[in-house]
């Protein structure tokens, strides 16, 4: 088939004369890679091929995206790098939307892989109606693949997609190199990023049920005695999941693990759940921050209350909920969570494992909606993110808090470019946890949010309980003071606990 008749020297062509890629370094981190016929510009096609043509040749070409390799500079670092973590070359079957929403999906997986610790030698998309149903990319250009791969001295290749099993095993047997998919990537990164119980037992819980109906797919020469889990070093990208001969062994074992660990998380989640019933009876208002992964959540949380969480320019930095103490402008008390991000195609055993977790968004009076403004495509962010909320929304009683998007990194923005996410997102409050710009009018903005005191109350309170009066001064909305020889006089609406605290010194009549 022509389909299948790939020329390499096309696509090699096509390759070093992209302007965005820089000739010298790709030929010296490919050493022994077919580069001969590329040095020459001569060698280009006589005739430049027609539209049709590109596309045809598109389709059945692998191609090649350029300025992804994360070679590191110090040489040092990788010889030691290169004992434990593993060199990858990431494909992608791009079968819908515009070629650079195709890149960009790999640039993505390609953070992600850094985030797990991989070092990325190469990417390369596919176009393609769908991906081939037995080993993902084309069966003629899983030869093609694997000595792109060898070349670049890669020992995995990581698919940007979800694998059905039997599509992991047939490309491994393949390519006789390690296959790893997004879904597995991604767990990877939560079982290194995961420091609370509840996080670890989510992980596990999501690992567990991505791996069960793999057990059988993996071959016995590619066999992955896994190392241990969430933060053992040895197994590398994509293996931090359970050992595969133990779970061959005993299967039974894995869906008693998986009951138990969702009994725990149960119980977990009823902790959280008693905790937010307190809140709510204190009638105290939850915002929460959610937003899509590296947004900067964390970074303004800190900016908003003044706390040190961790910020790291990493995905998925952020696993555990941490919720914080805030005040409106005008003095309300409020809680503040940041949240776990969202991705494209987060798994679904991790939204499912997460649930609880991701309630926090949910269940808010708020949801702060972060985007990260500096990015390429953030509406596509901001998409992704609102398919999750309503996923998890829609699973509970289909409610959905109200959002409030605040564009992030807004001192990251050319003036063009803020001009554009004006109009794509006018209901925006443009922000810089960095600078602090910004953050004066997104309190202000939170504080319009929340909801006002609106009881009316009418009380004497002795001079004894000052803390009263003051709490009535920055909580509530006074209406009228009046000092009496008895106490302070207040007339004023204030929320429901505050007017709990009132009521031994209502006044009657
Ligand atoms: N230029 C710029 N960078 C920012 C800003 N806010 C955050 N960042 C950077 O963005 C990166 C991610 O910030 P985090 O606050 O960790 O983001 P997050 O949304 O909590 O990320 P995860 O928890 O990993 O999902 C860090 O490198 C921050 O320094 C900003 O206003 N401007
Ligand atoms: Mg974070």
């Amino acid at each position: 088939m022509i389909h299948e008749q790939l020329s390499k020297d096309y696509l090699t062509n096509r390759y070093f004369t992209d302007e965005r890629f820089d000739t010298a370094e790709r030929v010296a981190d490919t050493d022994g890679f077919d580069t001969q016929a590329t040095r020459d510009p001569s060698n280009a096609p006589e005739d430049e091929p027609s539209i049709g043509e590109m596309e045809r040749q598109e389709r059945a070409s692998l191609r090649r995206v350029s300025g992804l390799s994360t070679e590191l500079s110090d040489v040092t670092e990788v010889e030691y790098r290169r004992l434990q973590l593993e060199r990858v070359v990431l494909v992608g079957v791009w079968t819908e939307g515009t070629s650079a929403q195709a890149e960009a999906s790999l640039a993505e997986l390609s953070r992600l892989a850094e985030t797990a610790g991989s070092e990325v030698l190469e990417g390369l998309v596919q176009r393609k109606d769908r991906p081939d149903p037995s080993t993902y990319v084309g069966a003629g250009k899983v030869r093609e693949l694997r000595e792109i791969a060898l070349a670049a001295g890669a020992d995995t290749v990581i698919c940007d997609g979800e694998l059905a099993p039997g599509q992991a095993r047939q490309l491994e047997e393949k390519l006789q190199l390690k296959v790893v998919d997004r879904t597995a990537l991604i767990l990877d990164i939560f079982a290194q990023h995961a420091n609370s119980k509840e996080g670890k037992a989510q992980v596990e819980l999501a690992q567990l049920q991505y791996y069960l109906p793999r057990l059988r797919g993996w071959g016995d020469k590619m066999s992955r005695q896994a190392g241990g889990r969430a933060g053992g070093g040895k197994g590398g990208v994509g293996t931090r999941g359970p050992g595969e001969t133990k779970m061959e062994t005993d299967r039974r074992r894995i869906h008693k693990r998986i009951s138990k660990l969702r009994k725990e998380l149960a119980a977990m989640s009823t902790i959280r759940e008693t905790k937010r019933s307190r809140r709510v009876a204190n009638a105290v208002p939850s915002v929460a921050i959610g937003g899509y992964t590296n947004a900067g959540k964390s970074s303004l949380l800190n900016a908003l209350t003044g706390n040190g969480l961790l910020v790291e320019d990493s995905l998925f930095a952020t696993l555990d909920p941490a919720t914080r103490q805030a005040r409106t402008v005008d003095g309300r008390p409020y809680t503040l969570s940041d949240t776990v991000g969202f991705v494209r195609h987060l798994p679904h055993q991790l939204v499912e494992a997460f649930r609880s977790t991701l309630e926090e968004v949910t269940r808010a009076d708020l949801l702060l909606h972060v985007v990260d403004g500096s990015d390429p495509a953030p509406q596509e962010q901001v998409g992704a993110v609102r398919d999750v909320v309503s996923e998890i929304g829609s699973e509970q009683d289909g409610s959905v808090p109200p959002e409030l998007v605040v564009v992030n990194k807004a001192d990251a923005l050319d003036t063009a470019k803020f001009a554009e996410l004006r109009r794509l997102l006018p209901e925006a409050v443009f922000v810089s946890a960095r600078s602090g710009a910004g953050i004066d009018e997104l309190n202000r903005a939170i504080a319009e949010w929340l909801p006002k005191p609106d009881i009316y109350v009418d009380a004497l309170v002795p001079y004894t309980r000052g803390e009263l009066v003051s709490r009535v001064h920055t909580e509530g909305e006074l209406v009228e003071r009046e000092h009496t020889a008895e106490g302070t006089r207040l007339r004023a609406k204030v929320r429901n606990d505050l007017a709990n605290a009132l009521e031994p010194f209502a006044t009657t009549g």
